[in-house]
């Protein structure tokens, strides 16, 4: 027997917009600048539909990027490590939507959970944050730099190969200390994080990406859903910044060519150009700094993932096979 498809309703009445009876979940990791993210999620959202706070909940997830604080990222493995946990639980319907920062974000998304939104990118630069020096062209000879990230890392030591990195992991509260303790001349953080938390006054200008490359999707915030939500679907339809959709689609497919993990020195950055068009520059770096490799690509919009794509091929070849071996 056939049957006409099911309505849209048919998986029940007809959703209720979220109330504080019913709440819209919003799942987030604990941290001071993931809580910033998914309270301006939540205000989007208010205002979108006019709805009152008490609709919309925000519940922190604990992940094992968060609860592993002894060993370097890099070394637990790759990305997913801010994600694994708070994908499960919206798998399993115990939050409604996940609010994330897209620099943590892997490539591909679990079975049945889709990346829908993006909010209007902040600031994709890095920020050069010390007590003492403005730059860093100005640190001394042979100062110490404290990072966690490879890309940094990497990008500095290509620079300055004089400089010594070391490891340098917790929030931001936590690196002023060391900085102030004197464990470091120097950090870097993302200008993004820096102004949602309210501390922009804390780093020297921003650098510019030609000096610093910013990872792929920096300062981007990306809302997943499960497939197939319609009501959710319909909720954040009007959240979404195109321009912000069009520059990660090109990164994005740049670092999957690349097969990017928190174990590999990649920059990736694509800016809008008029006439709906976009450019499209990323690098990669060798661990030691000894070696970079740039390139970038100008295109149509619509073209903006095979170009991403395009660029990562192209270094993938130039670099060759071990290009990113020799993590120190
Ligand atoms: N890996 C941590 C992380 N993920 C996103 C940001 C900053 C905010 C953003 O890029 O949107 C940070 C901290 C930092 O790099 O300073």
């Amino acid at each position: 027997m056939t049957s006409a498809p099911a309505p849209a309703s048919a998986r029940g009445p007809v959703a209720a917009p979220p109330s504080a009876d019913a709440p819209l979940r919003i799942g987030t990791r604990g941290s001071p600048l993931a809580l910033a993210q998914a309270e301006e999620t939540r205000r989007r959202l208010m205002t979108a539909h006019d709805l009152p706070p008490e609709a919309l909940e925000i519940v922190p997830i604990k992940t094992t990027g968060d609860r592993v604080q002894d060993r370097a990222l890099s070394e637990i493995g790759g990305k997913g490590l801010f994600t694994k946990e708070i994908e499960e639980a919206l798998t399993e319907g115990r939050i409604d939507l996940a609010v994330h920062s897209m620099k943590d974000m892997p490539v591909e998304q679990p079975e049945g959970l889709v990346l829908t939104t993006y909010l209007p990118r902040e600031d994709p630069r890095d920020a050069f944050v010390s007590l003492r020096h403005a730059a860093i062209a100005a640190l001394p000879q042979g100062a110490v730099v404290g990072t966690s990230s490879l890309r940094r890392r990497a990008q500095l030591l290509h620079r300055r190969p004089d400089l010594k990195v070391v490891e340098f992991r917790g929030n931001v509260q936590t690196r002023l200390r060391k900085l102030e303790d004197g464990v470091a001349e120097a950090t870097f953080l993302a200008v993004a994080g820096l102004r949602r938390l309210g501390m922009l006054d804390l780093a020297e200008a921003g650098i510019a990406p030609e000096d610093m490359l910013p990872a792929v999707a920096q300062g981007a915030i990306g809302i997943e859903q499960r497939a197939g939500d319609d009501v959710v679907s319909a909720l954040l339809a009007s959240l979404n910044d195109a321009d912000t959709t069009h520059q990660l689609a090109a990164e994005r497919a740049f670092l999957a060519g690349l097969d990017g993990s928190c174990r590999t020195p990649i920059g990736g950055y694509a800016t809008l150009l008029p006439d709906a068009r976009l450019r499209l520059r990323g690098e990669i770096i060798r661990p030691d700094g000894s070696e970079r490799l740039a390139t970038e690509r100008e295109g149509p919009i619509a073209d903006a993932a095979a170009l991403g794509a395009d660029a990562a091929a192209e270094l993938r070849d130039r670099g060759g096979v071990g290009f990113f071996d020799g993590l120190g």
